[in-house]
């Protein structure tokens, strides 16, 4: 089963995030789990469209009106990817509950009850649920980095409910305000930390906006630990979307997680943004925040409550995550923003990405920064020297804010270029170490011996990274790409790193079929899909062609996992591979975001 249909309703606030606090993210976040009694039955919506029909006739004064009996909200479902977020969460929370031997039904909310609640704002039985908690003991962390814990039910006496608890660990004791309601769990923000989790280490957070903002959620933990906490949630990947895997004891040890040369300022790439105010006038007086998302209304951080505001989305000066020249764009950019926020009309986003000049030693850096890049307030370019002392080349580093601007990053000896808003990795301090990665676990050797030819297929190849870094130990490879400008750029950087080896295609990862022409048992395939996944159809046509090994590269293990597990239990030739080895990259530091690498190998 792919997907599987959730809820969606999300509006159980009280009156004090109605009034005060009231985001786009409070609006939308959706409700999982309750199939029973949920979607509005057809005769509903007939009767419906029926009595709008009537109310167009002219009324008959002799006829007494009927007083209007009140319609009962009803949840609305929703159909939810099983590997997004939300699908993973209702995993996460069947794992809690059969842990602590609890049963589905003992944590179901009666949200039909607030939904029709005389007021849904503050009426009497949505103040009940909505409420503050003391002492509450946080159990697990989520894949999300957030606490997992159970409280009572308000209502219903002997009933739990689940509780998300943002910033909780496991070991914390906490108290907390619940404000948003879901059939199987409930939402809460941080109040205070009662009793500290051995894990917790304040003494590690750099981030002003830390506790507040929603990205660099885990820095009050080890490095160690945030290593440790991604190959659990690659291991519970595994155990929630490959089950047969699991019991069928096809999983080899899973790997540490490999840690990233740097492990703040590393992000190449940020997208600051603010929202229109719900004003009249449509016309800004005042400059509305810009920065980044909050993550819910936490107050558990008292001394720094007041840093970045308190609207949905914070007003950010400085991104501990990302690279000195985009935090030096970032305040060129704000300070161009205070002078022209005036002209915006809606809200809007602005890219900050990582340009790469290589520089000519013997001539002035300003001289050589000929592509635009964010400028200081004297109208100067502003740039950051870098010396690569592996590669002996000195470079300079600018701030690119139009999408459509070619940009250049240096990996491994190879320059890449791509338009600055097309998918570009956002890590430049860890690529060498997993282009290494996936060029060592490549097929090395053939049954026939060393000398035999040897091929690459990059699927999902973007503008050729994988490809071109591994070029070299192959005799030709081919790459697939859907989008025409990365296959085009793809094709640029090879020539432009003098590549011969190299042929790209336009089109779905499965037009690769039509025009392969290696030998399938001398051809590894690189697959580094986007967050969904590969398709079956894809799945099964690699299966028929039958590769000697994989590498399947992804930034989202859960859908690695249900595909690993399609392709070596329903694909022709899938009985034939066995996994060598599956490992995270931390390509995130800070976040509970991890990059899975799982290689497979034809026996
Ligand atoms: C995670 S990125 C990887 C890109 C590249 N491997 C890299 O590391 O730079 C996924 C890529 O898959 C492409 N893509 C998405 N759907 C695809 C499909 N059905 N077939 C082929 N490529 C696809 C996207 O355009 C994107 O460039």
């Amino acid at each position: 089963m792919r997907q599987f249909w959730l809820l969606q309703r999300p509006i159980f606030r009280s009156s004090l995030y109605f009034r005060h606090n009231l985001t786009k993210s409070h609006y939308c976040a959706p409700i999982f789990g309750m199939t029973e009694n949920i979607t509005t039955p057809a005769s509903t919506v007939k009767q419906i469209g029926d009595n709008k029909r009537l109310s167009s006739t002219v009324a008959d004064p002799t006829k007494q009106t009927k007083a209007k009996k009140p319609k009962l909200r009803r949840y609305k479902a929703k159909k939810v990817d099983a590997t997004s977020p939300m699908g993973v969460l209702e995993f996460e929370v069947n794992d809690l509950l059969k842990s602590q031997d609890l049963s589905r039904e003992q944590v179901l909310n009666d949200v039909t009850a607030i939904l029709n609640d005389k007021s849904r704002v503050d009426g009497p039985i949505v103040l009940q649920y909505h409420r503050e908690v003391k002492n509450v003991k946080v159990l697990e962390i989520t894949s999300n980095g957030n606490g997992l814990a159970l409280i009572d039910n308000p209502v219903e006496p002997g009933k739990k409910q689940v509780v998300i608890i943002p910033f909780g660990l496991p070991g914390d004791m906490v108290n907390i305000k619940v404000f948003k309601t879901h059939p199987y769990y409930v939402e809460s923000d941080l109040l205070d930390v009662i009793e500290k989790s051995p894990m917790r280490r304040d003494d590690l957070i750099r981030d002003k906006y830390f506790g507040k903002s929603s990205g660099s959620q885990l820095e009050f933990l080890t490095y160690d630990d945030q290593l440790k906490l991604k190959r659990k949630t690659i291991m519970n990947a595994y155990k929630f979307f490959a089950p047969r895997l699991v019991a069928e004891n096809l999983l080899p040890q899973f790997g540490t997680t490999v840690a990233s040369p740097l492990q703040f300022g590393y992000r190449t790439k940020i997208t600051p943004h603010f929202d229109m105010p719900r004003i009249k006038e449509k016309k800004l007086t005042e400059r509305p925040p810009l920065g980044f998302g909050q993550k819910g209304r936490p107050q558990w951080r008292k001394d720094t409550l007041h840093i970045g505001g308190h609207a949905s989305i914070l007003d950010i000066d400085e991104c501990v995550l990302a690279t000195e020249v985009l935090n030096i764009g970032l305040t060129n950019e704000r300070r161009k923003f205070e002078e022209e926020f005036k002209n915006y009309k809606k809200g809007a986003t602005i890219l900050l990405r990582e340009n790469t000049i290589i520089l000519d030693p013997s001539k002035p850096t300003p001289e050589q920064l000929t592509e635009e890049g964010s400028r200081d307030e004297n109208g100067n370019i502003s740039y950051v020297e870098v010396e690569d002392e592996e590669h002996n080349v000195k470079l300079a580093k600018t701030c690119v804010t139009n999408s459509r601007q070619i940009v250049t990053e240096y990996v491994d000896g190879y320059t890449f270029n791509f338009s600055a808003g097309e998918f570009f990795q956002n890590n430049n301090a860890i690529l060498p170490v997993i282009t290494k990665y996936v060029r060592d676990n490549l097929q090395n050797s053939t049954k026939d011996g060393e000398n035999e030819s040897r091929f690459l297929v990059d699927a999902y190849c973007g503008s050729g990274l994988f490809s071109i870094c591994s070029s070299k130990g192959v005799d030709k490879v081919i790459g697939v790409e859907i989008s025409a400008d990365s296959v085009s750029f793809a094709e640029k950087n090879a020539k432009a790193n003098g590549v011969e080896n190299c042929r790209f295609i336009v089109g779905k990862a499965e037009k690769l079929f039509e025009s392969i022409d290696t030998a399938s048992d001398r051809t590894s395939v690189i697959l580094d899909p986007p967050r969904k996944g590969c398709d079956e159809l894809f799945l099964k046509q690699l299966a028929a062609y039958n590769p000697a090994k994989i590498v399947y590269i992804s930034c989202n293990v859960h859908s690695q996992a249900r595909d690993v597990e399609y392709f070596l239990k329903e694909t022709e030739n899938g009985s034939a591979y066995q996994i060598e080895s599956i490992r995270g990259f931390d390509f995130f530091p800070q976040t509970h975001h991890v990059e899975s690498v799982c290689i497979m190998k034809r026996v």
